[in-house]
């Protein structure tokens, strides 16, 4: 019987061929542990079509070599242009063929391709933007992220890490952390330990009037995260664009306006956000 498990590219191999280090400072860690890299395309839902798959900072392409074996066709975003440059002649077969793109330019401002998931280890600095770039684009996500970060997105009620960003990230999707990755696994380390996610996108289970108002006072409301939801409504008007605050209190249950923002789930921000909504500058009725 022969091993059918495919030979990867050495990550080592790879970074000396680019003639890189890495550099923190612009947010190059490569990933080196053979066994991570091996299993992050594996976190992708088992019905998650792979027939174009997205990946966000593509260094020195030790990712990129598994992606190009477990779906169809790959697009590459990378800043670095010596890096994109580098990635376009070591993988040229597969470029020749149709089967990898390379953009080169940042993720937040370059037009994506119609991918259908994406499997990144994320550039820390801009994770939060590029997380909330796809995430409303509803295809399934594998993103590696500080823990910090990755703990807060995936947060339940009344936890200390729940907040604005574990409400908007579960708007979108069902959040899990997959894997903790210690920095021995990248070269240069980072200073912190990371985390795989899996976002594997849903409708919310709760109906909200307009989305951008709901994220921009789930906003409003954590950021008096230790007050009361009564005083964070009538204390964050001015953020959230409610005219009549006092008239979202007067509408809403005593038990809900006496608890803390974090202490409330989902769908109860979504409940309030509606009242909300007929409420504010930009509301229906407005
Ligand atoms: C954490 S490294 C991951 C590299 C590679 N995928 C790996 O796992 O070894 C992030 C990569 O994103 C690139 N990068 C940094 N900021 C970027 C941005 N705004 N847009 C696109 N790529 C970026 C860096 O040059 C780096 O190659």
């Amino acid at each position: 019987m022969t091993d059918a498990t495919p030979e990867f590219r050495d990550p080592d191999d790879l970074r000396r061929r680019a003639g890189v280090r890495g550099d923190p400072d612009r947010d190059q860690h490569f990933l080196v542990d053979d066994r991570v890299l091996d299993r992050l395309a594996g976190y992708l839902p088992d019905d998650a079509d792979r027939s174009h798959l997205l990946e966000i900072g593509g260094g020195t392409g030790a990712l990129t070599d598994r992606l190009l074996a477990a779906g169809d066709r790959v697009t590459v975003v990378e800043r670095d242009r010596d890096l994109a440059a580098f990635l376009r002649e070591e993988f040229s077969e597969a470029v020749d063929a149709g089967t990898l793109d390379v953009v080169t330019g940042d993720a937040l401002d370059v037009e994506l391709p119609e991918f259908t998931a994406s499997v990144s280890n994320l550039p820390y600095g801009v994770s939060s933007e590029v997380a909330f770039r796809l995430l409303p684009l509803g295809r399934p996500l594998v993103l590696m992220f500080q823990a910090e970060f990755a703990d807060r997105m995936v947060a339940e009620p009344g936890s200390s890490e729940y907040g604005r960003l574990s409400v908007s990230a579960q708007h979108y999707a069902d959040v899990e952390i997959v894997e903790r990755i210690p920095p021995e696994a990248f070269d240069p380390q980072p200073r912190v330990e990371s985390a795989v996610v899996r976002c594997v996108p849903r409708d919310p289970d709760y109906a909200v009037d307009d989305e951008a108002f709901f994220l921009r006072f789930v906003k409003a409301l954590f950021t008096q995260r230790r007050k009361t939801v009564r005083n964070a409504i009538r204390n964050t008007a001015h953020i959230s664009g409610i005219e009549d605050p006092d008239a979202v209190v007067a509408a809403t249950d005593g038990d809900v306006l006496s608890r803390r923002p974090g202490a409330l789930a989902p769908a109860s921000f979504a409940a309030l956000a509606r009242v909300a909504w007929s409420a504010s500058e930009v509301g229906p009725g407005q």
